[in-house]
């Protein structure tokens, strides 16, 4: 009997003839083209294609990863519409893995922008009319009592990472339910693309538990269960469920990243299993990160002590409030005791000025935490004139909230006010850069979450930054699975997002741009990897020992290669495991 091997294929049987192996058995070559782990396509050559019995199956041209590289950019551009890209990339991943991530890492630069944001929203909006082959596993409430069995079927056995959502919040977009199953397959490609973890650590994960928009559900190409969102009891028994399930069949040491999860769940889950797993919540602790390091960035460009800016965050939620502990902590290593450094940071939700006294919104204690001993104030305009901010960042999923008005008073208090518009999608940002530099007559710092170009103003150009999480968690997954981290406090965060400042330059600065250009993404993320390494060791985190002698090596050897390999080895190295 043929051995079978972790990924449930048989091995293959090996005949040498003459001093040369080839391989035989069940597997045919139409197999070997068909999974995007070994694929090569054109890149196999003549010898492999006759020695792994595909000889005739492609066309006689051999190409290296390079030339196949840039046919794949010459078919991307020809694709007009984005959404069509998205499924083009959804293809290319399904069928050469491979040359997806050479692809990716190569043209950066145009692949983020569809294989994430913006265009994984529209991709979740048009959920049913792209989606074609299994991304992500579906786990649902229907499920429960019976999830780790659920969680078998996923076809890897060492998964080290999970990103779960349950399609609560995603991005600005509200409640889309299972149609959400995008974002975290979109978040576990970049854990590879940027951060280097092994394709086949990762696992997406969408909890299906409903939709409590009528719209989505009873659409009827709706994807998900047709039915609301459970009591919240029922809630947290599914998801404690699912977290011992990951425990049992991939062990403690698998990394869970929640993602775009509705907002009183995230913070109830994060305050619940942040010390009992290894886990993170990327809303709210990612924000921290990428948020703080454009924040470092503005003080060095304004010239203005951290301590000496005052910060107003239009919205309370998962985003704001992530952002505004992170920035406790900077303020208190600036020397600040804790009421000092609260009374640098304003939060304003939909009800108006987070404070004590207001008449109406309830306060979560996330929220009391920051809440002002001061009379109300409803309109973002007049808590703009009221608290003269310095630093304007916006987390509300609120379309142009940064008004004109908001935009001409930010320029009228500062000589470089600092606008950050960073939810997501653009459909959902605050303001446009255009917006900004000509309501500020091209005096502000300017940031927005999904990536914008440029701006021409009155025959100057202005650059922008994408301040966006996707800065830090790569770097942090890798990091983190590469040690096996118990679990991740403030700090790891901390120093994500100082690893991401250290990369900026006095040009970055000269250009107004807050953080380096996202050429540097793969630099960083393993920039970041090494240093949360470090600490998780310094710290007693790390649970995979003994500890590394040198950590950028011990790094360097976990992570993924995108080159291909000689396909026999390949081969063989796979079914051994
Ligand atoms: N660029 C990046 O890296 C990131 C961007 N984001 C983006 O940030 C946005 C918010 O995400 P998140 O914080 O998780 O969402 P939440 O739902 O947790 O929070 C949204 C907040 O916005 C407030 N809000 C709603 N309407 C208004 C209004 N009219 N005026 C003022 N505040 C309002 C809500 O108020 P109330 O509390 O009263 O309901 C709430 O506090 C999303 O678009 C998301 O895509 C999120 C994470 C990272
Ligand atoms: C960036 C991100 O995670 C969000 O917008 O939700
Ligand atoms: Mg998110």
């Amino acid at each position: 009997m043929p051995k079978k091997s972790k990924r449930g294929k048989k091995k293959p049987e090996l005949n040498f003839i003459g001093g040369d192996m080839y391989v035989q058995g069940e597997i045919s070559g139409l197999m070997r083209l068909g999974d995007k782990f070994f694929n090569k396509d054109t890149a196999f050559t003549i010898e492999e294609r006759q020695l792994l019995g595909i000889h005739g199956l492609l066309p006689p041209v051999v190409r290296s990863i390079e030339e196949q590289v840039e046919l794949c950019l010459m078919q991307f551009l020809e694709i007009e519409s984005d959404l069509l890209k998205f499924s083009y990339m959804l293809d290319l991943l399904a069928r050469n893995e491979r040359l997806f991530y050479k692809f990716v890492a190569t043209h950066l630069d145009k692949c983020l922008p569809i294989i994430y944001t913006p265009t994984v929203g529209q991709a979740c909006l048009n959920a049913p009319t792209i989606y074609e082959q299994p991304v992500c596993l579906f786990i649902t409430i229907e499920d429960k009592g019976h999830v780790y069995d659920v969680l078998k079927n996923w076809p890897q056995q060492d998964v080290r990472v999970i990103c779960v959502t349950d399609g609560g919040r995603i991005l600005g977009l509200g409640d889309l339910g299972a149609h959400g199953y995008s974002i975290p397959k979109g978040k576990v490609t970049l854990y590879t693309a940027l951060g280097k973890v092994r394709p086949q650590y990762c696992l997406p994960v969408c909890l299906d538990v409903g939709c409590n928009k009528p719209q989505i559900r009873d659409d009827p190409l709706y994807m998900g269960l047709k039915r609301k969102r459970p009591s919240r009891t029922e809630y947290d028994e599914f998801v404690d469920e699912f977290m011992e399930a990951v425990v049992s069949r991939y062990g403690p040491n698998c990394l869970v990243q929640f993602e775009d999860i509705g907002n009183t769940d995230a913070f109830r889950l994060l305050t619940r299993y942040r010390f009992k797993y290894s886990m993170f919540n990327d809303d709210i602790q990612g924000a921290g990160v990428i948020a703080l390091a454009g924040i470092t960035s503005a003080v060095n460009i304004t010239n203005i002590k951290l301590e000496d800016h005052r910060v107003l965050f239009q919205g309370a939620g998962e985003a704001a409030l992530g952002i505004a502990n992170l920035l406790l902590v900077a303020l208190k290593t600036e020397g600040l005791n804790d009421n000092e450094a609260r009374s640098r940071i304003w939060l304003r939700d939909s009800k108006g000025l987070v404070a004590y006294n207001r008449p109406q919104g309830h306060l979560t204690e996330y929220k009391l935490a920051f809440a002002r001993r001061r009379l109300p104030i409803e309109k973002l305009e007049d808590c703009v004139r009221e608290i003269k901010p310095t630093i304007l960042i916006g987390v509300s999923a609120q379309y142009g909230a940064f008004t004109r008005e908001v935009l001409e008073l930010m320029a009228l208090y500062n000589k470089t006010p600092v606008i950050f518009a960073m939810s997501n999608p653009p459909s959902k940002a605050e303001c446009t850069a255009e917006a900004a530099f000509k309501y500020t007559r091209g005096k502000c710092i300017f940031a927005s979450g999904s990536p914008s170009s440029p701006i021409e103003h009155e025959g100057k150009t202005y650059y922008t930054t994408q301040v966006n999480s996707l800065y830090g968690f790569p770097g942090v997954v890798m990091g983190a699975t590469a040690c096996a981290i118990a679990h991740l406090p403030p700090a790891v965060f901390v120093v994500a997002s100082h690893t991401i400042s250290d990369f900026c330059t006095d040009e970055d600065y000269r250009q107004y741009r807050l953080l380096p250009p996202l050429s540097k993404l793969c630099a960083i993320a393993f920039e970041i990897a090494c240093n949360v390494v470090e600490y998780a060791y310094k710290n007693n985190l790390a649970r995979r020992k003994p500890d590394p002698t040198d950590i950028r090596a011990f790094v360097k050897h976990q992570m993924y290669d995108c080159n291909y390999e000689p396909a026999i080895k390949t081969w063989l190295e796979e079914y051994n495991k």
